[in-house]
């Protein structure tokens, strides 16, 4: 597929270069490119913010996250990289960042420049830094892109209104939404994985499937981001926007083609589909101190509300009405200060006949995003040997002991800013397709934030969460393997009883 790509020689502005996101994801990403040959040596990158910060200090400080580069990668890297502090709200910064981008466009005789600017900015201040782009630093003679980071809003009305102050400023083609997830490896493997698969292909859907599951766990809580994090709540945070994406792409039906539109197009589609959250079919929790005590509590932290009601970790039922996915349940769940970091989707296939087998137990495939990403599908064999009993095993597919270190796998944010580079909008949000997940998500956000809403059940730092859970998925189809059944990855004699 082509792409309408930039050239060898572009201008990279990253707005709010003094801030955590540029530091350890924006620069970061643009060294790992530079470092694997996916950003040319000619390209110019700008930091720009209101901080005044030596250019040498801000280098410092950028350079800190890059990782595995040469003492000369880095520096050839740095080069390349200036910094320019200015205001956000009015002209005289953009003139200097102007100037300097010129400078450069006619040191190399573009006669059609190519820009990016890539806003790294909380959400108050993107209004106001696109229209300044868009006066001073636009170009009609070559080609502009912008990127944006999440939240896209706070909810549909916040939404709606921060789509309509930018679409006059750029449109959809120049606009490049970032969700991170789908920059992701295993998360850009899933249509491959359904669609190209034939015994995945034909067994998508409410015939052979019994339920779905997207699980999303990290083992820290929010330390120091409390004050941020309690407006946002956990549903909000990573629901709405990163396991929403993995569930489109799960649920959707096959596009015409790779090309952007067309996915996009059938993501819409399948997110129309969605019933409406039922309010409730929900667990709500909020951690409390670990059990050892070591860990603190989310209302421990200074900055949050004594009687904060916010959720930090949630479990929900969603439901498709269509002729694919009627009927199936689906449970969407994420937590934070759990007792583990894991991201993964569990797909559980219905059982098989009775008769021939007393107890077999169900087909799951389970797709690992994060960490150590993997792809393996649980399947009955015969246990080895004179035994006639059946066992759970697995077809394992696990990316570190089958592909090589020799592959690179980009880092999320690696793979996205090279696909705005490229043109490439598949991994970007659409505007519908962001209307749509904040129809389906605002009136659960606008319940579970009032007055109605339960009080989040408490669980542990470190824990599994509530202990509602278990319970919870068997209510949603999810059927736990016999205890000792299923031994990953090493199946040793005694599987089951005696044999
Ligand atoms: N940090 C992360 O890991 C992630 C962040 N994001 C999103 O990326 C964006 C940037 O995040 P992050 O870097 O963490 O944010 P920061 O709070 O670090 O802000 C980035 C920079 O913006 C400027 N800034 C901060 N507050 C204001 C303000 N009220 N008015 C004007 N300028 C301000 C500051 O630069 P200066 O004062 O020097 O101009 C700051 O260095 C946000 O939208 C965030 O939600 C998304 C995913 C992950
Ligand atoms: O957007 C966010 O995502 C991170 C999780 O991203 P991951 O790539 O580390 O899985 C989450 O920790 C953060 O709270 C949220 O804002």
């Amino acid at each position: 597929m082509s792409f309408d790509a930039f050239g060898s020689k572009a201008t990279i502005v990253v707005f709010g270069a003094s801030g955590d996101l540029a530091k350890k994801k924006t620069f970061p990403a643009l060294f790992g490119l530079f470092r694997e040959g996916h950003l040319s040596s000619d390209v110019k990158i700008i930091g720009y913010a209101r901080s005044h910060l030596e250019e040498e200090d801000f280098k410092k400080r950028i350079s800190a996250n890059f990782k595995n580069g040469t003492t000369e990668q880095v520096s050839a890297f740095l080069s390349k990289t200036s910094y320019i502090a200015g205001p956000y709200d009015t002209d005289e910064g953009y003139h200097r960042l102007l100037a300097s981008i010129e400078e450069y466009e006619s040191e190399h005789k573009l006669t059609a420049p190519e820009r990016l600017f890539y806003l790294a900015l909380p959400p108050s201040v993107f209004t106001t830094v696109a229209s300044q782009l868009k006066k001073l630093l636009y170009t009609e003679k070559g080609k502009v892109r912008i990127i944006v980071e999440k939240p896209f809003g706070h909810d549909l009305e916040s939404s709606r209104k921060l789509q309509k102050d930018l679409a006059p400023l750029f449109t959809e083609e120049e606009l490049y939404r970032i969700d991170h997830y789908l920059g992701k490896e295993m998360v850009k493997n899933l249509l491959v994985l359904r669609f190209g698969n034939e015994f995945f292909n034909g067994t998508w859907n409410k015939n052979h499937i019994k339920s779905i599951q997207i699980s999303f766990k990290e083992a820290f809580g929010t330390e120091g981001r409390g004050g941020y994090f309690d407006s946002i709540g956990i549903v909000r945070d990573v629901m709405q926007n990163h396991l929403l994406q993995v569930l489109t792409l799960l649920t959707m039906d096959r596009p015409v083609s790779f090309d952007p539109e067309a996915v996009r197009d059938e993501k819409v589609k399948i997110l129309k589909a969605f019933e409406p959250i039922d309010h409730d079919d929900l667990i709500l929790g909020q951690y409390t101190k670990s059990e050892d005590g070591s860990k603190p509590s989310y209302l421990d932290d200074d900055t949050v509300p004594k009687n904060s009601k916010c959720v930090t970790y949630a479990a929900l039922g969603l439901q498709i009405h269509n002729e694919r996915w009627e009927g199936v349940p689906i449970v969407m769940r994420a937590g934070k200060a759990l007792d583990e970091s894991k991201v993964e989707v569990r797909i559980q296939f219905k059982p098989v006949a009775k008769g021939m087998f007393k107890e077999i137990q169900r087909n799951e495939l389970v797709i690992r995003i994060q960490p150590n990403e993997a792809i393996y599908l649980k399947i009955n064999s015969k246990v080895p040997g004179i035994s006639t009993e059946t066992s759970l095993t697995d077809l394992d597919l696990t990316y570190s002991t089958r592909y090589s270190k020799d592959f690179w796998i980009p880092e999320a944010y690696e793979a996205l800013i090279r696909d705005c580079y490229l043109g490439n909008h598949s991994n970007f949000v659409r505007d519908d397709e962001l209307d749509v997940s904040w129809k389906l998500f605002t009136p659960l956000l606008e319940f579970i934030e009032s007055d109605k809403s339960p009080q989040p059940e408490l669980y542990p730092y470190g824990s599994k969460g509530p202990k509602a859970l278990r319970q919870y998925l068997q209510k949603h189809d999810y059927v736990f393997a016999d205890e000792g059944t299923y031994q990953w990855p090493l199946t040793t004699p005694k599987v089951k009883g005696k044999i």
